[in-house]
């Protein structure tokens, strides 16, 4: 038989990456990058002057579909692999993002009706605008002694898909009566590949409080919540959730000739980016976290049992690997922070050094940031530059830099953001490995890995672990491709299991990042100092993060330049 192929293809929060892999030995043919024309929509919709407000992130649906259209046949081009030999394709995306859709499968925010409203749109994962829903509904969660709070360390995040859609029902009853259905982008996207819209039980089971054994919420729940809500699970959340691997279809014959795949290829149900991960570097057991580091961190482990750890994003059983537990935790904002340093917080002089020495700003102030040991810097941050996702779940939360003086220089605070952001991965380590699940080595995939060898070294200083690097430039996307050969099936080529893909495809370097022991030493004391600032400013001793929002929230609104709905 002639070596076959399969597509993954994952959905990042600013573009769409393909990868065209053997299936002999996970080998990456061919890539291609899309960028999503419209990006992260933040500040008014699209082609008017709708304002949006804080915390709100929304996306255009026609940008996923733009992905499959510029970046497949580009694969399939350069690697000269014929169509015949790609067996299946799987995709992989951010979550809990997702959207309305009308009873043909179609985006509300297509309909000249509705496209002026903002809640039309694809909310994306890190819309925040929700958590006054996630906070009531935690309220009447715990009430109520629900048994499902536990899976989710106690707390139902407003990126998830029951807040969004409340905040939805609640600013805007006319979009939630028109919506036939809210679905997750990456089964929307599979719908619109094959004719078919499925639940895939990762992102039902991590977003969207769905359970293999007890299904979703009970309706005296969402009735207690708002009566609206009372029939949700059988009216806009209906439909079959099935297990990742599943085939949701093959391509149909309108997208086989947008894409140059044959029609009736195999296609997977939608999966989620860093959940795709963790086969794609080889990891089928319990004692590895996989983070996914890019925009955030997503934090992933495998166990054996179903334990409750404070904060963690959820446990969810065949979540990540059929047949055992699968853990998600993370960070809302890590690479992002980055960004948001080098484009606003850093002067002129420092963008100028940089260029004259060849480097973008990212790379020169890593390189300069390397020079100084730890606690050199006299510096120390709290990471929540987006809010806390773990252990404190907490969307309402800000940053803080504490320490600066008049000494104090840009790669300083480069360097001080970074380590506050291997703190934050540090208390959810401890979180895991204190409560039942062991965490013993670490193994790193997605774009920072790649980009920061500093980062690295910090990470594994500051949780004095090893860190193993995952050997492939677009990891979910391997790991998507690993799940669309497996709904191809082994008689096709493919697997009939995602630990049979995982032996033959992984990727790991044989290189790994080892802890510096005396970094490790000056490390653990400024980690006690962070953890005395995260739970003074995180657990409500001082409410001050909050106050500031509520203040700016009053401030925009007073100057009406926040979208409000009537
Ligand atoms: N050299 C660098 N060091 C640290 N962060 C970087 C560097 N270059 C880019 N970044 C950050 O990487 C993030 C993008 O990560 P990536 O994994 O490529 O994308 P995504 O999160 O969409 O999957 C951005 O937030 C950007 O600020
Ligand atoms: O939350 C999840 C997965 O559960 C991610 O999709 C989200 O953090 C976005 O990931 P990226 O930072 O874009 O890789």
């Amino acid at each position: 038989m002639s070596t076959k192929y399969a597509i993954g293809v994952d959905y990042g929060t600013e573009s769409g990456r393909v990868v065209l892999v053997s299936l002999a030995n996970g080998e990456e043919v061919a890539d291609h990058v899309t960028p999503y024309p419209h990006g992260v929509i933040d500040e008014r919709l699209p082609g008017t002057t709708i304002e949006l407000g804080h915390e709100w992130a929304l996306q255009h649906p026609n940008d996923y579909i733009e992905v499959l259209e510029q970046s497949i046949p580009a694969v399939i081009n350069s690697s000269r692999v014929d169509p015949e030999d790609i067996i299946g394709l799987g995709i992989d995306f951010t979550a809990c993002t997702m959207l309305p859709i009308d009873e043909n499968g179609l985006p509300l925010s297509f309909s000249d009706s509705w496209k002026n409203d903002p809640h039309s749109w694809v909310k994306l994962w890190k819309h925040h605008a929700a958590q006054d829903k996630a906070n009531q509904l935690n309220v009447m969660a715990e009430q109520r002694g629900e048994e499902f709070l536990n899976r989710y360390g106690g707390k139902i995040s407003s990126e998830w898909m029951i807040a969004k859609i409340w905040q939805i029902l609640d600013e805007a009853p006319e979009i939630y009566q028109a919506a036939d259905q809210f679905v997750e982008a990456t089964d929307w996207v599979i719908s619109q590949m094959t004719g078919t819209l499925l639940r895939n039980s990762c992102t039902a089971g991590y977003k969207s409080i769905w359970h293999k054994q007890e299904g979703y919420p009970s309706k005296d729940f969402f009735q207690a919540l708002d009566p609206r809500l009372a029939d949700i699970t059988d009216t806009k959340l209906r439909g079959d959730v099935v297990s990742l691997g599943t085939k949701a279809g093959g391509v149909t014959k309108e997208m086989a000739k947008r894409t140059g795949l044959l029609e009736g290829t195999p296609v997977a149900v939608g999966n989620v980016d860093a959940h795709a991960a963790v086969p794609a570097v080889g990891v089928t057991s319990p004692g590895k976290m996989v983070m996914a580091m890019g925009t955030s961190i997503c934090h992933l482990l495998l166990g054996d049992e179903e334990k409750h750890v404070e904060g963690m994003c959820g446990v969810v059983e065949d979540g990540i690997i059929p047949g055992l537990y699968g853990y998600e935790a993370g960070q809302s904002a890590v690479g992002d922070i980055f960004a948001w340093y080098v484009d606003y917080g850093i002067p002129p002089s420092v963008k100028g050094a940089a260029h004259e020495r060849g480097l973008n700003v990212h790379q020169y102030l890593e390189e300069k940031a390397s020079n100084y040991r730890p606690g050199e810097t006299g510096l120390l941050a709290l990471d929540w530059w987006n809010g806390n996702r773990s252990v404190l779940v907490d969307t309402e939360l800000s940053g803080l830099l504490i320490g600066a003086t008049l000494q104090t220089r840009p790669e300083e605070i480069y360097r001080a953001l970074i380590e506050a952001t291997a703190f934050g991965t540090r208390k959810i380590v401890d979180a895991f490995h204190h409560n039942g699940v062991p965490v013993e080595e670490l193994y790193a995939c997605g774009g920072l890995p790649q980009k920061n060898k500093l980062l690295l070294q910090i990470y594994a200083d500051v949780t004095n672990r090893t860190i193993k690097v995952a050997d492939s430039k677009q990891t979910p996307a391997l790991g998507a491709a690993m799940f669309g050969a497996i709904a191809a099936g082994k008689e096709r080529g493919g697997f009939d299991h995602v630990v049979a893909a995982a032996e033959q495809m992984a990727r790991i370097k044989e290189e790994t990042v080892e802890p510096i022991p005396e970094h490790v030493e000056i490390y653990e004391e400024l980690y006690k100092e962070y953890s005395t600032l995260h739970d003074y400013f995180g657990r409500g001793d001082n409410q001050v993060m909050k106050r500031l929002k509520a203040l700016r929230n009053s401030a925009d609104m007073g100057k009406g330049n926040v979208y409000v709905k009537n």
